[in-house]
């Protein structure tokens, strides 16, 4: 990976690319999601780009949404190059509009879902006293107020159908540790504790509802934040490295997946154990927290 000056990485080298992404070792069989269905907001980033390269080559049909049309398609060109089954949509999820238009699309398109895969969002770093009641907004919409539009519009479609479902939602560490991001952790928060909720509410309708929360994952993402900031990411957590896409993809394969058919209101911590140990500052840290 090329660096820059001051040993930061360009913004457009973090994470795995769409050739790494192809090749990538799995520990799941070739045909585990053979016959399934399976919608990923935010397909097109990183986290979400991984889960849907892996879950395509384990025989998933694959749908892509996002806000972006180019980034949708350049993701959906590359995976079908490999001869895998994407399609793609563009979707507000903060737009409950949008996001019904997204689930009758792919219910006639591509026949409905089997799992959705929420992995839409993000925030930009800011002490809290400087947020304003807009960028705040911005950021509850995004995480909460649209995950769980997404989350309601997929129960209906499996509760009209008559169809099992499961859902994994990606969401940021809450508990320990990261700094900098308030508005996200508050969004975050509510995203555990809806899914806690309505992993037992929806329970009769036989859907799952699962949580997973990265630590440091290198993503395009990373670009919102200081080259500083990232530079000491990989001391955040006792493992003392940045976690790759693909290890947050295979922990959506288990959890969302007849792996972990017997799992539901979890929160799985991908994150090199930074929810027991260690600081993410994404601004800079105050000299008070200094030693
Ligand atoms: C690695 C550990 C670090 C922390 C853990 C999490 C890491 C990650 O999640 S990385 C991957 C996630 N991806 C991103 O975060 C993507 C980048 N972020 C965004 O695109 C935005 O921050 C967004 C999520 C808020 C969505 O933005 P969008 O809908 O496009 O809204 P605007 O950019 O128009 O902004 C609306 C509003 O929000 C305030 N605001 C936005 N950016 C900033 C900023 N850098 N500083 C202060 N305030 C900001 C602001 O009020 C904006 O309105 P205007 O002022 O009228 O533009
Ligand atoms: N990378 C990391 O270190 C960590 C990431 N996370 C979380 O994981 C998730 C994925 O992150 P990551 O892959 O790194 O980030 P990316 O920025 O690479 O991907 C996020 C994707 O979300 C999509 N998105 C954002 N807002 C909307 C919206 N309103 N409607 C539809 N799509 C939207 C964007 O697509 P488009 O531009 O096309 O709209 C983008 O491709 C996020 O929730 C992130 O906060 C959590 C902890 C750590």
């Amino acid at each position: 990976m090329a660096e820059q000056e001051s040993g930061a990485r360009e913004p457009a080298e973090f994470g795995l690319d769409d050739a790494a992404l192809a090749a990538h070792p799995t520990v799941y069989a070739a045909d585990a999601f053979a016959g399934r269905t399976v919608l990923v907001s935010g397909g097109a980033g990183g986290i979400g780009r991984a889960a849907a390269w892996l879950l395509g080559r384990l025989g998933a049909r694959v749908v892509l949404a996002g806000r972006n049309a180019e980034k949708l398609e350049g993701a959906r060109t590359a995976m079908a190059a490999h001869g895998l089954y994407v399609r793609t949509a563009v979707v507000d999820i903060r737009e409950p509009e949008s996001v019904a238009a997204l689930f009758a699309r792919v219910a006639a398109e591509a026949g409905g879902i089997d799992m959705l895969i929420n992995s839409a969002g993000g925030q930009f770093p800011q002490a809290a006293i400087d947020f304003s009641a807009k960028g705040w907004n911005t950021v509850i919409n995004t995480n909460l107020n649209g995950t769980w539009h997404m989350m309601q519009a997929a129960a209906r479609a499996w509760r009209d159908a008559g169809r099992a479902g499961s859902i994994v939602n990606i969401v940021v560490v809450t508990t320990h540790g990261l700094h900098g991001v308030a508005h996200t952790i508050a969004a975050r928060a509510g995203v555990i504790g809806l899914s806690q909720a309505l992993a037992v509410e929806w329970a009769p309708l036989d859907i799952r509802i699962n949580c997973i929360a990265p630590g440091v994952i290198e993503t395009p993402g990373w670009r919102v934040y200081d080259p500083k900031a990232v530079a000491a990411y990989p001391r955040s957590n006792p493992m003392m490295r940045n976690g790759s896409t693909w290890e947050v993809a295979e922990a959506c394969a288990y959890l969302g997946g007849p792996a972990g058919g017997f799992v539901t209101g979890e929160v799985l911590h991908v994150a090199g154990g930074s929810q027991l140990w260690g600081e993410t500052w994404t601004i800079e840290k105050p000299d008070y927290f200094r030693v």
